[in-house]
């Protein structure tokens, strides 16, 4: 990260806000103020990083170059109109489920720089995926800015259509959850076999590292490395046609995505 940043304002240094953070540490930052009512969120303070409870704690003067929104998307109406005074010359990056350009704009002001950004956890290890779309009073400086944050956190793809924002909320914002959902299943299902739990938790977890471990490296698709696992007449063929299987688990995977989609709707005003 370029050592020539200005001042960053972050807003919410919860899970999702401690991971940003974590990301731009890892890059070296400039100064960053975290503002979060929470006493676990004194945690945060370090080199270059201040935390105050509330934004009338703010010191008069400061002008952050960024204010990251990361507080969750019911809090908004209360949390965001302290920040408007900052709209002047600050890009708002907003990383909240579901809340539109339109609506954050009419707590901050209708002539607020405002980018609606989607990352995800992984962002806490450099290995996250963002999804960003930039609002009409964004300059090219702002949105360079906003790449370089986001950036420092793993990979960015920026769209132009706001309303894709929904079904990536759902596919890659929660997906890390789908994963780890998958890593607990599996080491029930070895402790279900009689597999002693310290060994059913390695191999549930490993398999998981290692197989995103081994995506990561190939140039093949997900279903040439599953095809590549699954022997004609072997085990693996006679678990996926389980998971396969009409109103099993593609179904059952399409229907959630759809309903996380549609739940990122509702949370637009
Ligand atoms: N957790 C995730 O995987 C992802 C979350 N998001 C979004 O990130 C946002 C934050 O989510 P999480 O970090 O998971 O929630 P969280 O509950 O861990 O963090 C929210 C933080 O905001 C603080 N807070 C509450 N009121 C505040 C106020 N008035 N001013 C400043 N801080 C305040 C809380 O003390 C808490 O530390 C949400 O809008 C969510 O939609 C986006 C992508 C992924
Ligand atoms: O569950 C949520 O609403 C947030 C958005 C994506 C991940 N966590």
């Amino acid at each position: 990260m370029s050592n020539t940043l200005p001042s960053l304002l972050l807003v919410g240094g919860g899970r999702m806000g401690s991971a940003l953070l974590a990301g731009w540490r890892e890059r070296g930052l400039s100064s960053v103020l975290v503002v979060d009512p929470s006493p676990a969120a004194a945690a945060l303070a370090g080199p270059n990083v201040t935390v105050v409870a509330s934004a009338a704690d703010i010191p008069h003067g400061f002008a952050p170059g960024a204010v990251i929104l990361a507080v969750k998307p019911q809090m908004a109406a209360q949390a965001l109109p302290a920040y408007a005074r900052f709209g002047g010359h600050a890009v708002f990056i907003s990383i909240m489920a579901g809340k539109t350009l339109n609506a954050i704009a009419a707590m901050l002001g209708v002539k607020a720089a405002v980018v609606r950004a989607m990352p995800n956890t992984p962002a806490a290890v450099r290995q996250g995926i963002t999804v960003a779309v930039a609002g009409s009073h964004v300059t090219p400086a702002q949105k360079t800015l906003a790449d370089e944050l986001l950036a420092a956190t793993g990979l960015i793809s920026w769209v132009e259509s706001e309303a894709m924002l929904d079904p990536v909320t759902a596919i890659s914002g929660g997906g890390p959850a789908y994963v780890f959902l998958l890593a607990e299943l599996m080491e029930q299902a070895g402790l279900d076999q009689g597999l002693p739990p310290a060994l059913a938790r390695q191999m549930a977890r490993q398999t998981l590292i290692g197989s995103a471990a081994l995506l990561a490296a190939s140039d093949e698709d997900a279903a040439a490395l599953r095809i590549a696992v699954t022997s004609p007449g072997g085990t693996t063929e006679r678990a996926l046609a389980v998971l396969r299987a009409d109103d099993a688990w593609p179904e059952t995977f399409a229907k959630a995505i759809q309903a996380a989609t549609e739940r990122s709707r509702e949370l637009s005003s």
